[in-house]
């Protein structure tokens, strides 16, 4: 450490390389580095020196992978330098924020709605309407919005698309886009994907637009690189094409998106795309025990497709790794529960030192129940769900058509709430109307008069809805939770629920006072937060958004949301073949990979102690069925303890489904209860030679799906193979005539 850095804060507590990275100035720069290794840490104080080093706030942007990301880092930076307010966000708020502040640009209002899923899918199913190609009847609606956002994401625009695509969900997709996309256009709203897709094609395609950003962005720092996908990348790039001022950090063993369109090649071409770039590694692990670190680089280092890199720490050996088997679902909740409880009272932990990690939130349903029956507190992190309550969704309704009177899906949400006495008829008239006009249906309402075949009820209901909402618009400029108040009191929307009879109204009625309070706190958190400020903040929400780390509760959430944080104690459930890796996964390799480095995410996030469960029986989506322990758990090192908690075979005897076969051997299975037995070959999926057929083998059938081989017996055409599946039981079949494919050699 030098003189200077003992004194500066911002360069305390670094490592040379560390620090290194955080005093470079100029020059684009990678740091690729395994987890807990400081990344986030070395962006953070990164921004901070740049501008002790005079860089001012407005030329620097940093981007984080969620919101919450970004308010921790701004807060940082705060403690390090008070009153600095540089641009930190996630790549959808920044592409939010350029589009409302350029908008010019992007040939919209700048009050533009941004549009969440389920508003995109009815944007969807009236553009299916509304084509007329033939076979488009053929595709649900889910299909052809995921095939747009490919699209989108690959920076195709309708036309684009039509020329590239060949297959016919392609072809019929494509013309259902171009509709889509003007239907958005009258709106004035645009989706998800529109924030990435519309600043990085301007960026890359109007040199105006760019060299405008150009003189405003200097320096750009982006935070878990590895999911960034086409568009995120496109901006990156072209945000610094003049500068060449773009620091980006990640660990490619990290990149858990691909889903959703994340490309792990944006993080390993960056010294291609940027032959200049100053590379820096960190391989050291601040987070974790040298044998949390050890058992998940021993897991991670069976993906083949990856750049072998070393992690070491100097952090004692802590606690073995622990595998636990318990008989069902619900034991493992319950003895996690007990275990956790009995920590919490012997004082060696607090309920905030937890978390619970799930492959998918339908796991959590048990866990939950078992944490209400131990009087555990507990916060599931799973999107703002109060927020899609219908009362809350019917109210941001309004706010969002006041906000944007072209707001058609608003419009149609809000108009009968409370009741008015228009129906469907009469709203397509309207719709008929508006088209006709090129005007938003509250316009159209405002003119109702003119509307031929809307009559009595239905004209005055829309007649007054729109007065309504004129009278209302002149509040605009209020406090978000006036506004909120004014539209309770003035839609009746109030003293609909104050006058039910409903006892779940009177639930609804809390809620949307609730609804004051949320806008209220947000307001308070910074005077100058508008109704848009409000109302995008909840639609760019991600699940870890709604997390409350300052409470002392156990955190339940997903692998995905997990990513970036760290707890002392880790529980991961479930870690069962078919959930993880997931039973989608395990058709290819590289989608094989993608799980393990899911569970890498997982299992690294844990400070002082990991524990890998599975269950014998895994009650999940209205089944019991027989669960197999996942490959990866053979996998994980020797020192690994495996302890087994379930009630052993007497017990399993009993139970339902087990009837009064042999217990299973679980000595046969995966891996054995005393030793990893680390599989000879790593995880492979490939078409079986009899010959690799063995006992413990998970293979999977056409018909049938994952199971594992219990016992292969005989010879030549007489040889047979049992198979014990994990939805269908056990079954028998002629070992040359079954068609298997190995997910994992025993
Ligand atoms: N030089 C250091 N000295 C002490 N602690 C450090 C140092 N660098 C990082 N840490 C601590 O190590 C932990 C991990 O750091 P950080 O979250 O920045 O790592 P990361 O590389 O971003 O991890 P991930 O890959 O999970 O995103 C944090 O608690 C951080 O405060
Ligand atoms: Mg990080």
């Amino acid at each position: 450490m030098t003189e200077l850095s003992a004194n500066n804060p911002i360069l305390a507590d670094l490592t040379p390389e560390q620090a290194d990275a955080v005093q470079h100035m100029e020059g684009p720069l990678l740091i690729l580095a395994g987890a807990g290794s400081g990344k986030t840490r070395v962006i953070t104080r990164r921004v901070a020196h740049l501008l002790q080093q005079g860089v001012k706030p407005y030329n620097v942007l940093a981007i984080t992978f969620t919101n919450k990301a970004a308010q921790e880092m701004r807060q940082r930076i705060d403690t390090l330098l008070p009153g600095n307010r540089v641009w930190i966000s996630t790549f959808h708020s920044f592409g939010a924020r350029i589009m409302r502040q350029y908008a010019e640009h992007f040939d919209l209002d700048k009050n533009f709605t941004i549009y969440d899923m389920d508003d995109r899918l009815k944007v969807i199913k009236i553009a299916m309407d509304a084509v007329t190609v033939p076979g488009v009847e053929k595709f649900t609606p889910d299909r052809i919005g995921n095939a747009i956002s490919r699209a989108k994401n690959q920076l195709l625009t309708p036309d684009a698309f039509y020329r590239q695509e060949n297959d016919f969900l392609g072809q019929i997709a494509s013309h259902v886009y171009a509709i889509y996309q003007k239907k958005l256009k009258e709106a004035n709203a645009v989706d998800f994907d529109d924030l990435l897709f519309m600043p990085a094609l301007a960026l890359q395609t109007n040199e105006d637009f760019r060299n405008t950003l150009d003189a405003r962005f200097k320096y750009i720092l982006i935070d878990e690189y590895q999911d960034t996908n086409q568009a995120q990348y496109i901006m990156a790039r072209f945000l610094s094409k003049a500068s060449q001022n773009i620091c980006v950090v990640g660990d490619p063993d990290q990149s858990i998106y691909k889903w959703r369109g994340s490309d792990i090649r944006n993080i390993l071409d960056f010294e291609r795309d940027f032959p200049k770039a100053k590379v820096i590694t960190l391989d050291r692990n601040y987070r974790s025990t040298k044998s949390i670190l050890h058992a998940a680089s021993t897991l991670i280092s069976r993906n083949k497709n990856r750049k072998k890199k070393g992690l070491i720490t100097d952090n004692p050996e802590g606690e073995a790794v622990k595998v636990l088997t318990f008989d069902s679902g619900l034991d493992e909740a319950d003895q996690i529960a007990r275990q956790i409880k009995d920590k919490v009272a012997s004082e060696k932990a607090s309920y905030r030192d937890f978390a619970i990690f799930v492959r998918m939130n339908a796991l959590t349903r048990t866990i939950e129940s078992a944490f209400i029956k131990n009087g555990i507190p507990y916060q599931i992190v799973k999107g703002l769900a109060f927020f899609e309550r219908k009362e809350n969704k019917d109210i941001l309704a309004y706010l969002r058509l006041l906000v944007n009177p072209q707001d058609n899906i608003s419009f149609l949400r809000a108009v009968n709430e409370p009741a008015r006495g228009i129906g469907k008829v009469s709203l397509e008239h309207l719709s008929g109307f508006a088209e006709q006009h090129q005007i938003g249906l509250l316009r159209a309402a405002a003119n109702v008069e003119k509307v031929p075949n809307i009559k009595g009820k239905a004209a005055k209901g829309l007649k007054e809805f729109a007065q309504l909402m004129h009278v209302l618009r002149e509040h605009i400029e209020d406090k978000p939770h006036e506004v909120i108040q004014l539209v309770l009191e003035q839609s009746g929307y109030r003293a609909m629920l104050k006058d039910s009879r409903d006892p779940e109204d009177e639930e609804r009625l809390a809620n949307v006072e609730e609804l004051i309070t949320a806008a209220m706190q947000f307001y308070n958190e910074d005077g100058e937060r508008t109704i848009t400020d409000f109302l995008e903040q909840i639609t760019l929400a991600s699940d870890v958004d709604g997390w409350d780390e300052k409470q002392d509760h156990v955190s339940v959430m997903t692998l995905h949301a997990s990513k970036g944080l760290e707890f002392p104690i880790v529980y991961i459930l479930a870690v069962e073949e078919g959930i993880l890796p997931h039973e989608r996964s395990l058709q290819k390799d590289e989608d094989i990979e993608e799980e393990r480095r899911l569970a890498y995410v997982g299992m690294t996030r844990a400070m002082r102690e990991l524990f890998l469960c599975n269950s014998k029986v895994r009650e999940f989506r209205g089944q019991s069925l027989y669960a197999i322990p996942s490959s990866f758990l053979g996998e994980l090192p020797e020192e690994v303890q495996r302890q087994d908690l379930s009630i052993s075979s007497q017990r399993m005897a009993s139970y339902s489904g087990f009837g009064t076969k042999a217990p299973f051997d679980w000595n046969k299975a995966a891996f054995t209860s005393s030793s990893a037995k680390v599989s000879p070959s790593p995880v492979q999926v490939g078409d079986t030679l009899s010959e690799e057929l063995r006992p413990g083998t998970i293979v999977q059938h056409e018909g049938y799906g994952i199971g594992q081989i219990l016992d292969v017996n005989g010879f030549g055409a007489l040889r047979k193979v049992k198979i014990r599946f994990a939805t269908q039981g056990d079954k028998t079949f002629v070992a040359d005539k079954v068609k298997l494919k190995i997910v994992n050699k025993k």
